[in-house]
Order: structure tokens, then sequence, then C-alpha cells
């Protein structure tokens, strides 16, 4: 395959979702020469919005920001995206082992408010392993999990031996399990498919404690890849999958299905699985290549789920709804007040997941609103539209919300996550050292992959 484009490029982007957008967007606008290629024949990656007929935005992927999300915010900021409160005026629905509970309170592992009524016992034994698991949190210093003896004792432990070993009830387990499966600390994971110490960290860089749901956006997530994308022009292809990046010291060569680039630089921007299959020349080095072969992502399907209007307000509740059900384990109220139109966001996880892909359409659909019914009556039996995200099914994602570590991953292949190969660096929000696994991380990967390169331009 001859070079398609005579021109060097200061850098080539590979992947078109937040990270790559934001580092493209802050090298071309220090005057440099950048190309963006996509596999995809949009952009955005994780980040993608879709508008209903009734107007109302949903988000495929990520939709949530939290306060002290800095970089993520500044995005918002800079390009006039407005923000507003996640519903969450009324009262809250556990349901837990088949019983019903509504509380004006609220937890994911930190408890806020009046907690629900299951017994003391219950509510004491989650509280006390949660106070543990804090501590142990505290303990771990800022910054990826380096290979050191305390790590490497808690990198070789599940977080599912982690919870059976400190709750004694079976809510005590089902609060942490959720935790794992719901929140994800990246992932998200069934808590015996996660190192302790990934989730520990998780907790440390991201934590539920910092409120990272706390807004939504009006217009939904989904319209800023655009927004990126137009400042950038025509220096993105879309609809071409690279496979093979050729590298040396002066520079290096990008081959896509169609044709082939040169740069001087390249930002790699994709989570660690999806980096791992594209052909290198000369190969990875032995640590990065064993790394990506065990970075598994989340299994979780995103579902939304849109009414007329919100019909749980009418009974003083949230439309937030946690707890054990066959399906849901979490859903929340998603509903712009602009537009008036009801959604629910919910999610299908893990080993849920797996059961649920493997029924029929129709039952899928039966199968979550039958659970959402439990949770805010029979009104969510008929909703106006029914959307299914089946991330591990998107061959350009794998899965959903972001990667996790297995055990062992972190303490022995933790450093090639980040460190470039030569002239090849990396980005995707799985590299973050903050919001690991949310928007505000990718944000922070692509600018200092960015920034590092330009160091040298
Ligand atoms: C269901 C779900 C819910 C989420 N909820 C939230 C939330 O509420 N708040 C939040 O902050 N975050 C949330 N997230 C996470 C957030 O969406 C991601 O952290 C972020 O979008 C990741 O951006 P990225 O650029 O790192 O990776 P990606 O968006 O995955 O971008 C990678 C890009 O690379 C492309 N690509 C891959 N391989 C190749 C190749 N060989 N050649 C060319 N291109 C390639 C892909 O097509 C993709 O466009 C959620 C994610 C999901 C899936
Ligand atoms: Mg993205």
């Amino acid at each position: 395959m001859s070079i398609s484009n005579p021109i060097v490029y200061d850098c080539i982007v590979v992947g078109a979702g937040l990270a790559g957008l934001v580092a493209a967007r802050n090298i071309h606008r220090s005057g440099h020469n950048v190309l963006v290629i996509e596999a995809q024949d949009r952009f955005g990656g994780r980040m993608y919005g879709q508008y209903l007929p009734s107007k109302q935005w949903i988000d495929r992927g990520g939709q949530w920001v939290g306060p002290t999300q800095d970089r993520f915010l500044a995005l918002l900021d800079e390009y006039g995206v407005r923000r507003f409160p996640s519903p969450a005026e009324g009262r809250k629905v556990l349901i837990f082992d088949g019983k019903r509970y509504e509380f004006d309170g609220f937890f994911q592992g930190f408890p806020e408010g009046e907690p629900p009524s299951i017994s003391e016992e219950e509510w004491r034994d989650a509280m006390d392993a949660w106070e543990r698991f804090e501590t142990l949190t505290k303990e771990l210093p800022s910054g990826h999990p380096r290979r050191d003896r305390q790590n490497q004792k808690l990198d070789s432990q599940t977080f599912i031996q982690w919870i059976e070993e400190n709750t004694l009830t079976a809510f005590g387990r089902w609060y942490f399990s959720y935790m794992s499966r719901a929140v994800g600390y990246l992932g998200p994971a069934e808590p015996s498919q996660v190192s302790l110490l990934h989730v520990l960290w998780g907790n440390n860089c991201a934590p539920q404690s910092e409120h990272p749901e706390a807004e939504l956006l009006h217009g939904g997530a989904g319209q800023i890849p655009e927004k990126i994308a137009t400042e950038l022009g025509t220096r993105i292809r879309l609809r071409e999958p690279v496979l093979r990046i050729c590298h040396d010291q002066a520079g290096v060569e990008v081959e896509t299905l169609k044709s082939r680039f040169t740069a001087k630089f390249t930002i790699v921007a994709m989570p660690p699985h999806l980096a791992g299959r594209i052909i290198y020349d000369p190969p990875m080095p032995p640590l990065r290549e064993q790394l990506t072969q065990r970075v598994p992502m989340g299994c979780c399907a995103k579902i939304l789920i849109s009414y007329d209007r919100p019909f749980w307000r009418d009974k003083g509740l949230a439309g937030i709804g946690l707890g054990n059900c066959k399906w849901i384990e979490l859903c929340a109220d998603s509903s712009d007040p602009e537009t008036g139109v009801g959604v629910i966001a919910t999610f299908v996880v893990g080993d849920r997941y797996r059961d649920w892909r493997s029924m029929s359409d129709s039952d899928r659909r039966a199968a979550v609103l039958s659970d959402l019914a439990i949770y805010f009556g029979d009104e969510a039996l008929s909703p106006s539209t029914y959307d299914e995200v089946d991330w591990p099914s998107d061959p350009w994602a794998g899965g959903g919300y972001a990667a996790f570590m297995p055990p062992g991953v972190w303490t022995s292949f933790g450093e090639a996550l980040t460190a470039p190969v030569g002239r090849i660096y990396w980005a995707g929000t799985e590299m973050a050292e903050r919001w690991p696994g949310f928007f505000d991380g990718a944000v922070r990967t692509g600018e200092a992959a960015a920034k590092a390169i330009m160091s040298f331009l």
C-alpha cells in the first residue's frame, strides 16, 4: 500500500472518542498539523447521544457529571453546554429480597440522609464494613497503584473475598456487590472478577462521595463530540479502522483498512484491549503486550425508557430505584425538565447481562419493564420508547462503562498502562489517575497526551 497522503502530520490521533478529540483539538489549537482516524461512522465512542421523536435526548453511553470533575466541567463551559441537577426529589425505592422500602436517603457505598427501614443489624453491618472499606481506601497513596508488598497483597484478592470476610448479613454482602456491579469503579464487574486493589483505587480517585452523578446536561452528553469535531473539520477521517502502526525514531506510519499516513507522533486513544488489537511494528514491549491481554471491559447494557411524563413523581417517588431485583439493580430519573418527558436510565450488568442477553427481544424488554414496575408501579409497563444499548456487542467498545483490572494486573503489569512506547502515546479514560472510567478522566488523558507530544514539536 502506498502512502495515501504525502503530508507528514505532527500527530495522528487514533480514535475519535472524547479523549482523542480533546487531544487532537489541543494540538490543532496550538498550530500543529493533526489528523484523527476513527473506525466508526461517527465520533464520540462511548459518548453517544440520540434524539427521541418527543425531542427528548437520551445518552446511549455516559450522561452524568459531578462537581469535582473539573476538566470535563471546563469543557462544558467552553462549549456553553448547560447543566441541571439530576432529578432526585422524592423518596428512593430499595427492593431487597422481594421487600420494598421507600426512604428519604440514598446510598452508593457512601450513605446519605435517612436509611431504608431494613433491620438495624443489616444496616449496621453494611455501615461498619463501609467504614473499614473507607479506611483501607485512605491508606492508598494517590496515583496509579504501584508494585509494592502492601499493594500486591490487596491485588491478590478479589473484591468478593473482602466482602465475604467483612460482612455478616446478606444485605451487607449485597451492599458491596451492588457497588461493584452498579457503580463499577470502572467496569462494572461482578465482585468475583475484580481486584480488591482496583476497587479501593477507584474509590480513592473517583469516589461516590464527590457525587459524580450530580448533574445532567441539557441536550445530553452526546452533543459534545460533534462540537469538538466541528473545530477539527476535515482533519477527522471516519470509517477507517487503524490496523497497523509502524514506528521508529523518525516517526510513525499509520495504516488503515484503506490508506496509510505518516506523522512525527501518534496518540492511540481507546481502551487498552482495543489498543492491543492493533499490529505494532516493531511489536510492543512484552509488559505492554501482556497488559493489553488482561484488561477487560465491564459487562453492561444500558437501557433508556421514556414515558409521556415522569409519572413516578405523582407518587412522591424520585424515580431512583436500587435493589437486588432479577434484572435491574439501579435505575435513575434522567428526564430533562425542559422537555417534560419522563426518562428512566437503567443498566443490566454482569451475570444478569449474560442471562438477559440470551433471551428474545420481547422477553428482554418484558424483563426490564417488569422490574421497573416493581420499583415505580404498573405505569412503567407502558413506555413511549424503549432503547437498549448493548455495549458488549459493540466491537469498537467491547463493553462499558470502562475497563477494570482483575487480580494481579495492576501490580504485575500496571506500569505499562500509560508508558509511551517510542513515539506512540496512549490516551483514554482507562489511563486517568483521577476520574478514570468517567468523561473527566478521558479529557484529562487527552490533554496530557497532547501536552507531552507538543513539548517535542
Ligand atoms: C453505558 C455507559 C455509561 C456511562 N456513564 C457515564 C457517566 O454517566 N458519566 C461519565 O463521566 N462517564 C460515563 N461513562 C464512561 C464514558 O462514556 C467514557 O469514560 C468515555 O466516553 C471514554 O472516552 P474515551 O475517549 O476514553 O474512549 P472511547 O469513547 O471508547 O473512544 C475510543 C474510540 O476509538 C475508536 N477506535 C477503537 N479502535 C480503533 C481502531 N483500531 N482504529 C480507529 N479507531 C478506533 C472507537 O470507535 C472509539 O470512537 C459511561 C460509559 C458507558 C458505556
Ligand atoms: Mg468517548
